[in-house]
């Protein structure tokens, strides 16, 4: 049984329709969704604000770069493009974490080498799993409370909804 940990983020277009459209697309993978958060963009200033929330996948059928292949596959479909690094886009799917796997290869780095410094990461997987640590970095308790996160709002009027199932269109 794999345990993962994705993030998701989107500041183009129906940008909550594109993270459903997302958790849709690991059907019944998905075991625990984060709330939504508006969050003023970090990387590239001037663009405009992502909504991002995290969930966790459990699944005896996919590896880690399974997950990384579905998530590819969904980007891919809402955005044929890949714009620059760090800019706009319309999905964002990262692997944040996999339990009990820790890898340097550069097509699926585990940790995720940037979630420690993500409040956009930390805040919404804090909100499901408190107890959280990412290997080489601590609790995410004790990294959300070391950092700002004025800039990372809830939206508790976009509630992500599990249990789906159904393929993509
Ligand atoms: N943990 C990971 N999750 C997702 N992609 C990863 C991971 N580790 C390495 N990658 C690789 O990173 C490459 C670029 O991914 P992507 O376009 O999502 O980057 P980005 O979102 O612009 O930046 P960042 O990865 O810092 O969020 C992909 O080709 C993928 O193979
Ligand atoms: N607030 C916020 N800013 C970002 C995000 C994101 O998900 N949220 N993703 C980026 C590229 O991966 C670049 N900047």
């Amino acid at each position: 049984m794999i345990r993962a940990v994705l993030s998701l983020g989107s500041n183009v277009g129906d940008r909550f329709a594109y993270l459903q459209k997302a958790i849709d697309g690991f059907g019944e993978m998905v075991a625990e969704v984060s709330p939504v958060y508006e969050t003023e963009p970090w990387g590239v200033f001037g663009q405009e604000d992502f909504l991002n929330a995290v969930f966790v996948v459990r699944s005896d059928d996919v590896d880690p770069h399974g997950l990384l292949t579905i998530a590819q596959d969904l980007e891919r479909e809402v955005e044929r493009i890949r714009g620059v690094k760090w800019g706009p886009r319309k999905l964002d799917v990262d692997i944040v974490h996999v339990d009990g796997v820790v890898s340097d290869d550069p097509d699926l780095t585990l940790p995720h080498p940037g979630a420690h410094r993500r409040s956009t990461v930390l805040v919404p997987w804090y909100d499901i799993e408190p107890d959280a640590e990412i290997p080489g970095h601590g609790r995410i308790a004790d990294l959300v409370a070391g950092m700002d996160t004025s800039d990372v709002v809830p939206r508790p009027d976009l509630v992500l909804h599990t249990g789906c199932g159904r393929p993509i269109t």
